[in-house]
Formats: C-alpha cells, structure tokens, sequence
C-alpha cells in the first residue's frame, strides 16, 4: 500500500506531496513519541568502510540509541520483494545514491516502529538533496553530526576485507562510492560544519581507540 502511495505521488505536484507526507511524519512521529519525550535524531556519516556500523554497535551498547543504517534499511527492501527493490539494488551497484522519498519513507517507518526516543542514523544524509528533504518531511534536527574521518586508501582496504557478501563491495563499485562520498556527502558534511554542529572524529586508528573518542562524545552528551 505504502508503495502504490509512492507511485500515485509521482503523479501530484512535489509540494503537495511534501506537505502531505510532512504532516503525516509529524502526526505519526508525535504519536509515537517515547513518554512525551522529544526524538533526539543523531547523524553519523563517513565515508564507505570508515567505520559507520562498527561504531553505531558500540553506541547501541553503551548508551541505549536505536541504530538505523539507511543503507540496512535499502538492502532489507530489496530482500522484501518490494516493487522498488530492482531499482533499489541497480543504484547500490552503481554506487549512486536511491532517491530521496524512498529512503526518507523507510526511516520514518523505522522511526515510528522503533517507539524510542534517541536515533542514530547511519549513512543519511548522503546528499543535499536528502538533507533538505529530511528536515521539510520529518522536521526534525539533529543534536549534531558525528563525522568519521577516514583516508581514501584506508577505506578502500576495509571494504575489500569486509567479506559480507554485498554486492557493492567490489573494487570498481567501492571507486565509484569514493567519489559519491566526496562529490555529494562531503558537502552535506561541511553544510553542519558550517553551523557548528559537526564532532569530527579520527577514524583511521583501531576501532577501540574510535570508540574511546565516541565515547568521550556521548557520555558528555547525557
Ligand atoms: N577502526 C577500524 N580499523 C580497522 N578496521 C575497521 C575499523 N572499523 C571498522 N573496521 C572494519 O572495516 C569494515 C568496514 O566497517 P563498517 O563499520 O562496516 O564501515 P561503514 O559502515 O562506514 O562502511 C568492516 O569489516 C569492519 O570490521
Ligand atoms: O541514504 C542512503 C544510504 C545508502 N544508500 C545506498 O546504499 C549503499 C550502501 O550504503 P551503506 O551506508 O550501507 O554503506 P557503507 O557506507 O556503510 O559502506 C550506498 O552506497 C548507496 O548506494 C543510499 O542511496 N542512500
Ligand atoms: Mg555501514
């Protein structure tokens, strides 16, 4: 139902459709929020293999977030049969980045379900287009934008170690990821810079050492 609501948008002027789906995120967010408690959003964004999902585990551990990986949440629409889920996988093997309303839809159904109050979002927003059709569809800003910063060669070894199967993980996709990520994300990336709300972190060294300094992020954040 949720996908022939999709369909039958694209025939309906974008405003109009941003403006239906804004009201029905917020009437659906408010409804669920966590004992009347505001829904604390926090973006974590790096480049492919900096070490997004393994960092995301530990705060889940640690400090109770619910973890959503944009990327996570396409791979399962794919899985699911969905009748977008070919174009979907065409996209993640070409490294491109899926369209905005299909990846904000999942994160709101994500959001609704998950019944929480604090959100780590992984890997969204990837590009201005993303950004600014998050905050007219689900107005909500994050606290602020954790940013793991990664050499290109570093990354490039981790994806190819990585060995969990995803089709995107091969060296003439992870390439065309690299540029993606300096041609699209960077810029959302310098955008939260630009207003303060970005803790860049190293994330070249050993993953615990990582999370030493996520952790010094968070526990001042309680
Ligand atoms: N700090 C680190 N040092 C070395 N390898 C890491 C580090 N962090 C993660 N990895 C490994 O690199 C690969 C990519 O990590 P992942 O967390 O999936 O990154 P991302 O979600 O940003 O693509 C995985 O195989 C992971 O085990
Ligand atoms: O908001 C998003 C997140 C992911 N993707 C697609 O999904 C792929 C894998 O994303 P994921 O975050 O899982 O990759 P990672 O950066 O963790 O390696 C990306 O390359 C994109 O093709 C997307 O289009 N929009
Ligand atoms: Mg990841």
């Amino acid at each position: 139902m949720r996908g022939g609501l999709v369909a039958s948008a694209r025939l309906l002027p974008r405003p109009l459709v941003r403006w239906f789906l804004q009201r029905r995120a917020q009437q659906d967010i408010n409804e669920n929020m966590s004992g009347g408690k505001k829904v604390k959003i926090i973006f974590v964004l790096g480049g492919p293999g900096s070490g997004k999902g393994t960092q995301c585990s530990n705060i889940v551990e640690h400090f109770g977030f619910i973890h959503l990986s944009a990327g996570e949440l396409l791979r399962a629409e794919i899985n699911s049969g969905s009748e977008n889920g070919t174009m979907i996988d065409t996209i993640i093997k070409e490294g491109k980045i899926v369209p905005s309303e299909i990846t904000i839809k999942l994160l709101q159904e994500a959001i609704i379900k998950g019944g929480n109050d604090k959100y780590i979002i992984d890997g969204f927003p990837r590009n201005e287009e993303n950004r600014v059709v998050f905050e007219s569809v689900i107005n909500i800003s994050p606290e602020f934008v954790l940013f793991f910063d990664c050499s290109e060669e570093e990354m490039e070894r981790r994806l190819l170690g990585r060995n969990q199967g995803r089709s995107d993980d091969n060296i003439e996709t992870i390439r065309k990821r690299l540029k993606v990520f300096v041609e699209s994300s960077l810029p959302v990336i310098e955008y939260y810079e630009s207003k303060g709300m970005v803790k860049k972190i190293d994330a070249t060294k050993p993953a615990p050492e990582v999370f030493e300094d996520v952790k010094a992020i968070f526990t001042h954040m309680a």
